[in-house]
C-alpha cells in the first residue's frame, strides 16, 4: 500500500481563504475589523519565523495585527502588564505570547492572565477545563488542525480507534479530548507506555506528538491507518540540516492509509487555526454566529 498524502499545506490555505471570506462579510456589513496582538519575547529564531508569519498571514486575512517584541530579558511584571493592557483594548479580540518564553518568566502564569475570551491559543486552565469537559472553549491551533484534516480525511469519527503518541498540555492532552469529543475510544500513550507497537497496531488514527525525530516507522501501523504527524525535528542529514516529523514517512506511507507530511502537513494549520480562532473569538464577543467550519 501506498499512503496518501494529507496536504496541509493547501487545506490551511482553504481555511484562511475562509477566515478571509467571514472577515470580509464582517467589514462590509457591520464596518467592524477583528484584530490579533502577538507577543514575542526573546530572539529564539524559530519563534521570530512563526511570529513574521503570523502577522503576515493575519494582514492578508483582512484582519488587524498588533505585534509586540520584547527583549530576551523582560521581567514578568513588564510582560504581564502589558497582557492586562491588551486585555483592556477593544480592538484586541486574539492575544497569543509566543513559547517558549525565556526561563525568567512563568509561562503558566503569563498564560492564566490572558483574558479567557481572547486566549485564541485556548491554553488558559478555563479554556483547557472547559474543553475536558465539553463545554464551549478556545481550542489550541494545533490539534484542532489536526482534527479539521482528520474530519475532511475520514468524515465521521465515531468508534474510531485513536492513539495519541504523546501527552503534552499543548498537543497530546487536547488532542485527545477533541477525538473523544467525536466519539473515537481513545488512548494516550507516551515515553513510558509498555509494548507501545502493539498499542498503536489498533489504532485506526494515530496522532504523534513526541518530539523524536522518526520514531514511529510502518512496524508500529495497522494496514490503512490515517497517519497524523504533529512532530517538528530538525535534525543533520548528510551535512545538511532537515526537518523531520515523529513518523519515518517512507515505512509509515508503505503502510498506512494516508499520511501527514513534514513539512507541509500539520504546521500550516497551526497558523490557519490561529486565525479561524481569532474570527471565532471576535465573533463570540459580540454575540455573531461563528464561521462555518472552522471550530471544534
Ligand atoms: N503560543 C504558541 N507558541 C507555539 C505554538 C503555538 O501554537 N502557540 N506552536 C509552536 C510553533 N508554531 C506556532 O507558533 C508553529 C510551528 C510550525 C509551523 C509550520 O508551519 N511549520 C512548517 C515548517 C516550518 C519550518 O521550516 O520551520 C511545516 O511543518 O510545514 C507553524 C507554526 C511552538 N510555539
Ligand atoms: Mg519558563
Amino acid at each position: 500500500m501506498t499512503a496518501q498524502t494529507i496536504d496541509g499545506k493547501n487545506f490551511a490555505a482553504r481555511i484562511r481563504g475562509r477566515v478571509a471570506d467571514h472577515v470580509a462579510r464582517l467589514r462590509d456589513e457591520r464596518g467592524v475589523t477583528p484584530g490579533l496582538a502577538v507577543v514575542l519575547v526573546g530572539d529564539d529564531p524559530a519563534s521570530q519565523v512563526y511570529v513574521r508569519s503570523k502577522g503576515k498571514m493575519t494582514k492578508e486575512c483582512g484582519m488587524e495585527s498588533f505585534e509586540y517584541r520584547l527583549p530576551e530579558t523582560t521581567g514578568e511584571a513588564e510582560l504581564l502588564a502589558l497582557i492586562a493592557k491588551l486585555n483592556a483594548d477593544g480592538a484586541v479580540h486574539g492575544i497569543l505570547v509566543q513559547l517558549p518564553l525565556p526561563a525568567q518568566i512563568d509561562a503558566e502564569l503569563v498564560i492564566n492572565s490572558i483574558d479567557p475570551s481572547k486566549d485564541v491559543d485556548g491554553f488558559h486552565v478555563s479554556n483547557v477545563g472547559r474543553l475536558a469537559t465539553g463545554q464551549r472553549s478556545m481550542v489550541p491551533c494545533t490539534p484542532l488542525g489536526c482534527l479539521l484534516m482528520l474530519r475532511e480525511h475520514c468524515g465521521s469519527l465515531s468508534g474510531l480507534n485513536a492513539v495519541v503518541l504523546g501527552r503534552s498540555n499543548i498537543v497530546g492532552k487536547p488532542m485527545a479530548q477533541l477525538l473523544l469529543s467525536e466519539s473515537c475510544t481513545v488512548t494516550i500513550a507516551h515515553s513510558r507506555t509498555r509494548d507501545l507497537q502493539d498499542v498503536t497496531r489498533r489504532a485506526d488514527i494515530l496522532v504523534a506528538a513526541v518530539g523524536r525525530p522518526e520514531m514511529v516507522t510502518g512496524d508500529y501501523l495497522k494496514a490503512g491507518a490515517t497517519v497524523i504527524d504533529v512532530g517538528i525535528n530538525r535534525v543533520e542529514r548528510d551535512g545538511k540540516n532537515r526537518l523531520v516529523g515523529d513518523c519515518h514517512f517512507d515505512s509509515c506511507a508503505s503502510v498506512a492509509g494516508a499520511i501527514t507530511p513534514v513539512p507541509g502537513g500539520v504546521g500550516p494549520m497551526t497558523i490557519a487555526c490561529l486565525l479561524a480562532n481569532t474570527v471565532t473569538a471576535y465573533c463570540r464577543a459580540h454575540d455573531l454566529p461563528e464561521p462555518e467550519g472552522l471550530t471544534a
